[in-house]
């Protein structure tokens, strides 16, 4: 997949991207692009810049340098038009706690002013592609973590968006739950362009076929999973991500 992707599209595009709070950089000029059609994992430990990345890439922060891009679409100059493309699923899920899925839905086809028709049709598809049909017309503060994740999901997919970053939407969930939201991310990633965070090695192996990694704010891999256990073999002789990870993470 690495191989292919200098001949694929960029849809999501980190080109030097840093962030400083103050004196403290939270990344720190990040690259890597995301082909069309890859489901891409951002791995990092706790803390180490992947929310700050991925929010400069959708255009929720500006960068403090460095550009990002979405669909070819520069996300501080041209937004909107990036954002048409773009489903986002920030870290903790959807904040309606008194909405229903079903009002959830009806409110953000309306304010993306979809017409009837197309309002009906897409509130469907994305009912069936995050199964949401037992839930929607629960509030979404009595649903389980799961579900509030795939009400989420189904708010980032409902303008039919071609490029998705979504931000540990398997966090907190119980192993069935993982099963449901992975099962789900498995479905779009046949037709779209994901990057997906996790701390979770599990994650990458059930899910990507290339991992971006950072650590304290710095890229430190960009790669194949095969590429990734080399660099545990390297650390102690052993293939397990779990040792790559800590190569690659481990404090200096
Ligand atoms: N608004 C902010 N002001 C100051 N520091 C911040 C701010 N946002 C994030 N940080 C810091 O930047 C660093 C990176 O945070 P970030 O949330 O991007 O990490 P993460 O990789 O997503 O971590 P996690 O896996 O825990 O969600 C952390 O040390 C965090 O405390």
């Amino acid at each position: 997949m690495t191989i292919e992707t200098e001949s694929r599209k960029p849809m999501i595009e980190a080109i030097g991207l840093s962030k400083f709070y103050g004196p403290f950089a939270a990344a720190r000029e990040v690259t890597f692009s995301v082909g069309e059609g890859e489901l891409v994992a951002f791995l990092g430990p706790n803390g180490a810049g992947k929310s700050t990345t991925m929010k400069m890439l959708t255009g929720y922060i500006a960068p403090s340098e460095g550009l990002a891009r979405i669909a070819g679409h520069n996300m501080m100059e041209d937004r909107i038009e990036g954002s048409r493309h773009l489903g986002y699923l920030p870290e903790n899920g959807p904040l309606y706690p008194e909405m229903t899925p079903s009002g959830m839905l009806s409110f953000f086809a309306d304010a993306r002013g979809m017409s009837s028709a197309q309002k009906k049709d897409r509130i469907d598809a994305v009912v069936d592609i995050c199964d949401l049909s037992s839930v929607i017309y629960k509030p979404i503060s009595k649903l389980s973590k799961g579900f509030k994740q795939r009400v989420g999901m189904s708010q980032a997919l409902l303008h039919e968006p071609d490029v998705l970053i979504m931000d540990e939407p398997t966090a907190g969930l119980d192993p069935n739950q993982v099963r449901g939201v992975r099962k789900t991310m498995r479905r779009l990633s046949e037709t779209k362009t994901i990057l997906l965070s996790t701390h979770i090695l599990q994650e990458v192996e059930a899910m990507a076929s290339r991992v971006v990694m950072i650590n304290e704010g710095r890229l430190v891999y960009d790669g194949d999973v095969a590429g990734l256990r080399q660099h545990g073999e390297a650390e102690n002789g052993e293939n397990g991500l779990d040792d790559a990870f800590y190569a690659l993470t481990r404090e200096a």
